[in-house]
């Protein structure tokens, strides 16, 4: 990661770690010509101009799973310098208060044990996050 990076945009994107009742993970595949093609990561997805971090994840959390969130939590963000842009991921924790996931505008969605997490393709800018979640 590095300290500068003048000149890059900085990236606001949203994610949410959601848990079941037996610790199990709900991620998202990204789709296959994506930035990060066929990565699982923390559901979210990009702030727009006008919108707080929280209410761009249950927009976000409608359109690519059809689920409603609640008790939102800031958890853990990142902050990691990608190629063409910098990113800035605040991960809030929270719950399902309706719906079940369904892959609406992501190529899956899937529950992981924790115990499986390790062995999927992430997102460089999580490593740090799913350290955290792995050590809790
Ligand atoms: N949602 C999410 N994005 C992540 C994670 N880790 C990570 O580096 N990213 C990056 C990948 C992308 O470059 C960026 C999210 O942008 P995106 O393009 O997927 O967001 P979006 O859903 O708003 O997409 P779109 O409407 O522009 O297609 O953040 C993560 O755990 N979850």
């Amino acid at each position: 990661m590095s300290a500068g990076g003048a000149g890059k945009p900085l990236l606001l994107v949203s994610a949410a770690l959601i848990e079941d009742a037996a610790g199990r993970v709900l991620l998202t595949q990204r789709k296959p010509r994506a930035h990060l093609p066929l990565c699982w990561e923390f559901p979210g997805g990009k702030v727009e101009a006008g919108e707080t971090p929280e209410a761009a994840l249950m927009r976000e959390m409608r359109e690519e799973v059809g689920i409603e969130i609640a008790d939102l939590k800031p958890w853990r963000f990142v902050s990691h310098d990608y190629a063409t842009f910098h990113l800035l991921m605040p991960l809030f924790s929270c719950r399902i208060a309706s719906g079940e996931p369904q892959a609406l505008d992501v190529h899956a969605v899937a529950w992981f044990e924790r115990d499986q997490l390790r062995a999927l393709d992430w997102p460089p800018a999580d490593e740090p996050l799913l350290e955290a979640l792995l050590a809790q």
